[in-house]
């Protein structure tokens, strides 16, 4: 057998790195050799942000390995600095990625140990033409949920301007659209905000656009998705010329009950930040299910007024809470430090009596904690399958990007959690983030009758084992992923053969 090799390119972010990461394991544990192709600056950062420089291999029990591979991009290798002209950065990535693309496939070749395949994800369209310049197959990796894709898919193939004027501000509230083959009906905050021609991100659906001009091109592409088919049936199947296959939950295993050396290594909670803080004791030392834990992902900044609502709404609640604040860092990875000292919270003593703030966590081993009774949560496509996949009600909490989407998805299909009702001028108050947290760990019965608290904590329970069923031998996931792979190993014995 011959050992398929892929190559494996992710957009520099946290949310990226991460389930990408975990998709380099898994495809390893299947047979196939990855390399994981990042800009020299991300490399970087987690090494600076470990204190370690990543192990240059991985090797699985069954001798697979994943490597990693680096490509400067000319001015930015120390990552792209706030102030800077994106356009630029964005442009000269996309050179030196496919540039560093063709090399590698072009010397695997000369080598006689050809490449079969690259994956890539989001904002990387320009991944998917250099691998059809080199004649190289290429399948995209989705990494938010296959609903979310379905609407880019519409909106892209008829539905832009129905959805464009659902996103109007001066549409009235009640104004929904619905979509082919999908049973949910998408009001303005529940639609990708990138949609949204007001928006400051709206350039970022261009990326969208080229990618689906990309898909165009190709016979019936196949999209492998951070989802499982349990999770999303209806949305996996909606688009029918498009082959839409899940392989999630793309969360370390070791998570998911198998335990082992290879389920932790490569585990992004070790290689970006690490808080020294001791907050697993602290959630050791809780009484179960009674804690908040608080976190808005690795990239949303909330401005002064919301955190302080954020802040009376855990006092007011009075329940023990872990909350991730995260410090602002340059691009050397120093704090920058608070000049104008006007972000520190108004009531941080009181704070720190009742919980804990810390500047990070590894939030995988946080949500597996007996202690969490509930995650606020912005609502990232990461924290929502993390979440998801370790049992822990939400209090939906989105901003921007899929976010609205998600928090749709688990407040009306996944039943998993409630989502906050900001006012009229965008801002959630105390009130309101005290009476979700209510509703998600309030009172157990009303009048003999079911509480939401005892629905969403059964719903949570359900989509736990369901998720952990999917990556299990013969669960859904399980078989997608192997039969992709098995396609990879089939391609490469032929080849091999024919030479
Ligand atoms: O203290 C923390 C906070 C976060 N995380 C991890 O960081 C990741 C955060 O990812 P995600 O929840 O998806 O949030 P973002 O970082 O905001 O991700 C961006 O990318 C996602 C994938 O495209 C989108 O779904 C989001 O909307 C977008 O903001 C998760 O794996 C978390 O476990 C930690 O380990 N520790």
């Amino acid at each position: 057998m011959v050992r398929p090799r892929l190559i494996l390119i992710t957009y520099p972010a946290q949310g990226h790195i991460n389930p990408t990461l975990q998709f380099s394991k898994r495809l390893a544990a299947a047979g196939a050799d990855v390399t994981f192709l990042i800009p020299l600056s991300a490399r970087r950062r987690m090494a600076m942000s470990s204190g370690r420089e990543p192990d240059p291999e991985t090797v699985a029990p069954n001798g697979s390995v994943v490597s990693f591979a680096t490509f400067s991009v000319d001015g930015y290798d120390d990552g792209f600095k706030p102030g800077g002209d994106i356009k630029h950065y964005t442009s000269e990535t996309m050179r030196c990625g496919a540039q560093a693309v063709s090399e590698l496939v072009v010397s695997a070749r000369n080598d006689g140990r050809p490449y079969s395949c690259l994956i890539y994800t989001l904002l990387l369209p320009w991944a998917g033409l250099t691998a059809e310049e080199l004649g190289l197959p290429s399948v995209m990796l989705w990494i938010q949920p296959a609903t979310v894709f379905d609407v880019y898919y519409y909106y892209f193939h008829g539905y832009g301007d129905i959805i464009r004027e659902t996103m109007k501000r001066q549409a009235s509230a009640a104004s929904k659209t619905t979509l082919p083959e999908l049973s949910l009906e998408f009001a303005r905050g529940d639609l990708p905000s990138f949609m949204d021609e007001e928006d400051t991100f709206s350039f970022v659906i261009s990326f969208f656009e080229e990618q689906f001009e990309v898909f165009k091109k190709m016979n019936r592409p196949r999209i492998l998705v951070n989802t499982f088919d349990e999770l999303e049936a209806e949305a996996l199947r909606a688009v029918s010329d498009l082959s839409l296959i899940g392989i999630g939950p793309l969360i370390p295993s070791a998570f998911l009950d198998e335990k082992g050396p290879f389920d932790m290594s490569l585990f992004s909670g070790d290689i970006f930040r690490r808080s020294e803080d001791k907050y697993i004791e602290w959630l050791n030392s809780q009484p179960k299910a009674k804690v908040v834990y608080v976190s808005f992902g690795s990239l949303l900044d909330w401005p002064k007024q919301q955190m302080e609502e954020i802040a009376r709404g855990l006092l007011t609640f009075g329940r023990p809470f872990l909350w991730v604040i995260r410090e602002k860092v340059g691009n050397d990875n120093e704090k920058v430090e608070n000049d104008k000292g006007d972000e520190e919270l108004s009531c941080r003593e009181e704070l720190e009596k009742l919980g804990m703030i810390v500047p990070w966590c590894s939030q995988v081993e946080v949500l597996s904690s007996e202690s969490l009774g509930c995650f606020v949560t912005h609502c990232g496509w990461n924290s929502t399958l993390e979440s998801l996949a370790l049992g822990v009600p939400m209090v939906a909490f989105p901003k921007w990007a899929d976010q609205g989407t998600n928090a749709k998805l688990i407040e009306e299909v996944w039943k998993t959690g409630v989502r906050v009702k900001p006012n009229e001028d965008g801002i959630v108050q105390s009130e309101e983030i005290k009476r979700c947290l209510e509703l998600v760990m309030g009172g157990s019965t009303e009048n003999g009758v079911e509480s939401g608290k005892a629905i969403m904590r059964r719903n949570a329970k359900k989509w736990k084992e369901l998720a952990r069923e999917s990556v299990k031998e013969g669960g859904s996931s399980y078989k997608n992923l192997k039969a992709f792979v098995a396609e990879m190993i089939h391609e490469a014995d032929r080849k091999s053969f024919l030479e």
